[in-house]
């Protein structure tokens, strides 16, 4: 049988899954990681919601993600400080006026999700990992609680939006989720002790148009 595609279009949709599908949830639980040594309270925090709800005897499975919503706060504040993908592109289909700039047809617009998520008009104290504004239980969190990272809050945008929006998220959220849980509760973590960065990890970002430690 003979595949007739237009645009080599196999060859391209299966190296974007490669491409797109990788490097991002490896960064996404580096950055996570990197997070919690620095931020030892927080750290101390998702092992007891761990241990509360899972316990000492049983490994995190998939299946009691949705009862870690501390767990959960910890990726998505991770993916609005450090979201792999830095920009968002799209091409105009026709002229238009983006905020107030005259955008003609067939040019590439990129939008900064990096600047977006840490942009002090949306976020109280963006710069700080804080992954309770996420969570449902004071005035900061009614506003930020249900910001989520899969719908439309233009705000928080790791997986881009609409139509072209990421087609892995889910799979994503999975599983960095189930990962970083399991490391969690399977090892202590500390940064090594060497001159300049005293149990701290660095978190110099690296030149790229995906968002790496350096
Ligand atoms: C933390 C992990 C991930 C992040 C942050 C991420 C982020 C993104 C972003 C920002 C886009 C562009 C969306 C847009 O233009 O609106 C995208 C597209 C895409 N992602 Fe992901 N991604 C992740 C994981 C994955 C995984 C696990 C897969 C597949 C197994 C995947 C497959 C793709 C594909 C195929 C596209 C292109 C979609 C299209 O052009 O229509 N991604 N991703």
């Amino acid at each position: 049988m003979k595949l007739c595609c237009e645009n080599n279009s196999i060859y391209i949709n299966s190296a974007n899954i490669f491409t797109g599908g990788t490097d991002t949830t490896t960064i996404t639980l580096e950055w996570s990681l990197a997070e919690l040594i620095n931020h030892p309270t927080v750290m101390e925090k998702a092992m007891k919601e761990i241990d509360s709800i899972i316990g000492k005897d049983r490994m995190v499975m998939e299946t009691y993600i949705d009862n870690l919503s501390y767990l959960q706060a910890i990726v998505k504040e991770t993916l609005r400080l450090h979201p792999p993908s830095l920009f968002v592109l799209r091409e105009s289909t026709g002229n238009c006026t983006i905020a107030g700039y005259d955008i003609p047809a067939k040019t590439w617009v990129f939008t900064n999700v990096w600047a977006i998520c840490r942009d002090p008009k949306h976020w109280d104290d963006p710069l700080e990992f804080r992954p309770k504004r996420f969570l449902n239980n004071d005035n900061e969190s009614k506003k930020m609680g249900q910001v989520g990272v899969r719908v439309q809050h233009y705000q928080l945008l790791p997986f881009g939006s609409g139509r072209r929006g990421c087609p892995g998220a889910l799979l994503a959220l999975k599983v960095a989720h189930t990962t970083l849980a399991a490391m969690i509760q399977c090892f202590e973590l500390k940064a090594e002790e060497k001159e300049g960065y005293y149990g701290c990890v660095d978190m110099e970002e690296g030149p790229s148009f995906i968002l790496s430690r350096a």
